[in-house]
């Protein structure tokens, strides 16, 4: 293990004219002399390293974009300085870009009238990709990523699930160790998401590669990412595990348990919900939300109360015959930290 990815106090200042307004708004504008400076990335510092899977996440306009463009050397940064495997990629874009595959979800980078493999033919020979080599790449991500189907098809042709999986495809035509992805599922059904997290775990998992992957879409993250970092109004927010920051939003978790019969609250008669309760013999407390003839609902802090020592609790009032637990969902947690 190694840092794959290291950033130190990264900064992004865009500078954009102001608009004038009123009339020749246009004209005036192009002769402006008044600026405003943007700062879309503020002193970003992280590393990952070598095979993790990190989320890049955060509100529209936060600045993930900023970021991934100065990862892969397109963007120079205002401040602070990026090695990809020890080396700047703004200095030595060539030699970075053989060890970075990018997607981005909502642009292609296939030629969009021409049959996908000659795509393939032709960044092959922008990466310097050996004729065998290309083909024996090629065999592993056709079978992989079923793009046999769609082969001899124009890219313009291709459905939008198609489209990602051959996009893919042309990210590792070079073999790199590091992938970015943006939005590789957006827009796409159920099971075209599926296909495509099943690949990217193989891909991680198995072929060990790196990748920072920036969605929308909580599900990915969660299916994917060991580690998240949260970018907001261009700083980071959050970096860390999911199961970290479920804990530290401390959304509560709801149980609800069936009991076989009656059962016994250990509260006064005519007690108004949400009762608050302390933990016999243990740590912590917990609020009983509803309570009808056979059931009881529990809210819990994972932070304030352990869910086996509330059941071991539970389990006193009477025979519990079902418990059903439901966890915070990832999509609120992340819209407290936004
Ligand atoms: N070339 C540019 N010139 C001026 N401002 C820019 C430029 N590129 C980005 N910005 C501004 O910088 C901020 C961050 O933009 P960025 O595209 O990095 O956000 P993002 O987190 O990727 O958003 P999204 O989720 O919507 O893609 C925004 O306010 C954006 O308008």
């Amino acid at each position: 293990m190694g840092a794959m990815i290291e950033v130190c106090g990264l900064h992004k200042q865009f500078r954009t004219p102001v608009v004038k307004e009123g009339r020749f708004a246009g004209i005036r504008t192009l002769f402006t002399r008044e600026y405003r400076l943007k700062e879309a990335v503020k002193d970003i510092s992280f590393t990952i390293q070598k095979g993790d899977f990190v989320g890049y996440i955060g509100p529209n306009g936060a600045g993930k974009s900023t970021t991934i463009k100065m990862l892969t050397g397109i963007l120079h940064p205002s401040a602070g300085e990026v090695k990809i495997n020890g080396v700047d990629p703004h200095k030595h874009r060539r030699r970075v870009a053989q060890k970075l595959g990018v997607v981005f979800g909502q642009r292609s980078q296939l030629w969009w009238d021409l049959p996908v493999k000659d795509s393939y033919d032709i960044l092959a020979h922008m990466y310097r990709v050996a004729p065998a080599e290309k083909e024996r790449r090629l065999a592993e991500l056709g079978e992989l990523l079923d793009l046999k189907e769609f082969w001899e098809t124009p890219v313009r042709k291709l459905s939008l699930g198609q489209r990602m999986r051959a996009d893919i495809a042309a990210s590792l035509l070079h073999d790199p160790d590091v992938l970015f992805l943006d939005e590789p599922t957006i827009g796409l059904d159920v099971t075209a998401k599926r296909s495509i997290r099943e690949f990217l775990k193989t891909l991680n998992g198995e072929f060990g590669k790196t990748i920072l992957l920036t969605t929308h879409d909580m599900d990915d993250i969660e299916q994917l990412c060991r580690r998240v970092m949260v970018i907001n109004h261009g700083e980071l927010s959050y970096e860390g595990t999911i199961e970290h920051l479920r804990d530290k939003i401390g959304l509560p978790t709801v149980i609800r348990i069936v009991f076989r019969g009656s059962y016994r609250l250990p509260a006064q008669e005519g007690a108004r919900m949400p009762l608050q309760l302390r933990l016999d013999g243990a740590e912590g407390e917990f609020r009983i939300i509803e309570a009808s003839s056979s059931e009881v609902l529990i809210e819990a802090n994972r932070q304030q109360a352990k869910a086996m020592d509330i059941l071991r609790m539970v389990g006193g009032w009477g025979e519990i015959a079902d418990i059903h637990m439901e966890e915070p969902d990832f999509e609120d947690i992340i819209h407290r930290v936004y």
